[in-house]
């Protein structure tokens, strides 16, 4: 695939106006002194040759006294005061460079979250979407920055070339055609590889992202207890050098090539130079040349190299930042959410009507929902029950809008909840999902976090923690203000199951008419699970509760079950029903009592 192929022209150009807006809007006003400083700064490279050659020439001619030293001094005075000027210029250009990237950074930064903010939920469940959202961060840096340094630079760039190449044309017509020709090689080989490396990048980013987690397993604090007993250390690290390992051997390639490259670009500039200077040598052998125009001339020929170098790279660098910058657009441009569109939910949900409910995740083939509907009402209880990817945790992303179901209705009062806005409807209900949140920051915060509206309601936070049963919230040095979790420093760790009491007091916290256990007590004891249940079916009364559990004891509290095989629904109603059924609800139920039994007549 061409360079070219991979983004096209009107697309680059269309990323070029963007570059430059965001440069612009990030600072005016260092925009402004970057470029002005820049452009100032361009035409003392002429000045200075130019300058220099009066200079010598005034001393060969002093040698013979043909020259004063007071003219002498005031060439020098000359030039001391182009070096001042141009450390001044400098000064100002890098430090407004300096601030103009930190700008630029914090504004891309918070576009990517904001756009983050924005994503549908299943953008998180997949994989291309991280690789976007990686590469989008990486070109947070000096990307933009240096493509508005290289575009003013361009311009300077130009205005060195005109003057510096226009003093040394005195020197023969072909002096300076021959010192451009001379940088050509070196800034092709610079360029062709700067693409093959930006390709290269592009296509590690996902082995990368492999190769990272592998990293994160062998250091993360959650997991390093099974990595340890299962001496997982040797394999990770295997497979994570072996990544490294394939990235070390494209590496290598391209730069031995670009080595050879520069080389023989090195071999050709050198010739052509030699070519000029011999030139140059004929005529001062012949007397047509002073001091100073040779001086002109051998610094004028770094200067014309390097300037046009710079030039020729300044371009293909442009072109080359903006492959990196269109991945940021990329992630900027993937269609956003509008969480807020639709009418607006108001009042609390009384009844819940599933009909005929089907749903696919994106990218798939397999319907995981078929036709599922039910009804449940105010001060019921529905418990969802089925073995592991039977559809349970999907058919709750859907009622609580995280999704939208690919055929069927979900009817809210009897009105179609597709017609609100989701986060109107969502504002309604409260769920702990089974990989509930540890936030690592206040105990208090944590539970907080469901309304961030009443971040300091101590009181509301104190009444979530009882509901929940998380006593030992008060037990922590600081109650509420607590800092959890290991990540930073002062951060209790709490257990498993407190973290879950923790995550069932958020749900509490919300002042919602629908609540959603996606198997809430997972890392309680059975006991401890039952007793959770009862109390939160005392505290739901009036409330719409839905329950997801593989626990059979809690599943008989609700007053509806509804045993999912499939993505259908399999058997329907009260647990006294489906007992009498004597299906497969009676079958699992039986098995697990029996387990119960068993372990009740092994303890006595
Ligand atoms: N983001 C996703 N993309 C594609 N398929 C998914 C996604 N999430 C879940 N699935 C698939 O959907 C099916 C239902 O998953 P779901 O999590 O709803 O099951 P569950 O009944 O809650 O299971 P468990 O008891 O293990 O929690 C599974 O086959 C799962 O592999």
């Amino acid at each position: 695939m061409s360079a070219a192929s991979e983004t096209s022209k009107r697309q680059q150009l269309k990323d070029l106006a963007a570059t430059l807006r965001l440069v612009w809007r990030a600072s005016p006003a260092q925009t402004t002194w970057f470029a002005l400083t820049t452009l100032l700064a361009s035409v003392l490279p002429a000045a200075n040759l130019y300058v220099s050659k009066l200079l010598l020439n005034a001393v060969a001619q002093s040698v013979t006294g043909g020259e004063s030293y007071a003219s002498l001094l005031s060439l020098l005075g000359l030039q001391v005061g182009l070096v001042i000027t141009s450390g001044v210029l400098s000064t100002v250009q890098n430090s407004a460079r300096e601030l103009l990237g930190d700008s630029l950074q914090h504004q891309i930064s918070a576009m990517i979250l904001q756009k983050a903010t924005e994503l549908e939920v299943e953008r998180f469940e997949n994989a291309e979407t991280y690789d976007r959202l990686q590469q989008a961060y990486r070109e947070v840096g000096a990307r933009p920055v240096q493509v508005a340094t290289q575009i003013v630079g361009l311009a300077g760039g130009l205005v060195t070339l005109l003057s510096v190449g226009g003093l040394m044309a005195q020197l023969g017509p072909l002096i300076v055609p021959l010192i451009l020709l001379s940088a050509l090689p070196g800034v092709y080989v610079s360029s062709r590889f700067g693409v093959e490396n930006y390709r290269m990048l592009r296509w590690q980013t996902h082995d990368a992202r492999v190769q990272n987690y592998f990293g994160s397993i062998l250091t993360s604090d959650t997991l390093v207890k099974e990595v340890r007993l299962f001496n997982v250390e040797p394999y990770l690290l295997a497979r994570w050098r072996e990544y490294y390992l394939g990235f070390r051997k494209q590496l290598e390639s391209i730069v031995r090539r670009r080595g050879w490259g520069n080389l023989g670009a090195s071999l050709v500039s050198a010739l052509l130079v030699g070519a000029a200077s011999a030139l140059v040598l004929r005529r001062a052998a012949a007397g047509q040349l002073t001091v100073g125009d040779f001086s002109l001339f051998a610094l004028g020929i770094a200067q014309i190299q390097g300037t046009l170098s710079g030039l020729l790279s300044g371009i293909s660098g442009i072109y080359q930042n903006l492959l990196y910058m269109r991945n940021l657009y990329e992630f900027l441009e993937l269609p956003s959410r509008d969480l807020n569109a639709g009418e607006v939910w108001e009042g609390p949900i009384d009844t819940i009507e599933f009909q005929e409910v089907a749903f696919r995740y994106p990218l798939t083939e397999r319907d995981v929902l078929r036709g599922l509907s039910f009804t449940v009402r105010r001060g019921e209880a529905l418990a969802l029950v089925g073995e592991n990817g039977a559809g349970k945790t999907t058919a709750m992303k859907l009622l609580t809008r995280l999704f939208e179901p690919t055929a069927g209705k979900i009817l809210l009062n009897g009105q179609d909840a597709a017609r609100f806005s989701p986060r109107s409807v969502q504002k309604q209900m409260s769920i702990i999902f089974q990989d509930f949140g540890q936030y690592q920051m206040q105990a208090g915060e944590n539970i907080s976090l469901a309304e961030t509206e009443r971040l300091g309601d101590e009181a509301g936070q104190q009444l979530a923690v009882e509901q929940a049963g998380a006593d030992f919230v008060n037990e922590l040095p600081e109650g509420l203000k607590t800092p959890l979790g290991r990540l930073f420093q002062g951060g209790r760790q709490l257990s498993g199951g407190q973290w879950q009491r923790l995550a069932l007091a958020r749900l509490y916290f919300r002042d919602a008419s629908v609540l959603v256990f996606d198997e809430p007590t997972a890392a309680l004891d059975a006991r401890a699970e039952f007793d959770t249940i009862q109390a939160l079916r005392e505290q739901a009364r009036d409330r719409i509760t839905l329950l997801i559990s593989h626990r059979f004891s809690t599943v008989r509290l609700a007053d509806q079950i509804i045993v999912l095989d499939e993505g259908k629904v399999m058997e329907a109603g009260s647990h006294d029903e489906l007992m009498t059924l004597n299906g497969r609800y009676a079958a699992l139920y039986n098995l697990q009592a029996a387990g119960y039994l068993d372990r009740a007549s092994q303890t006595t």
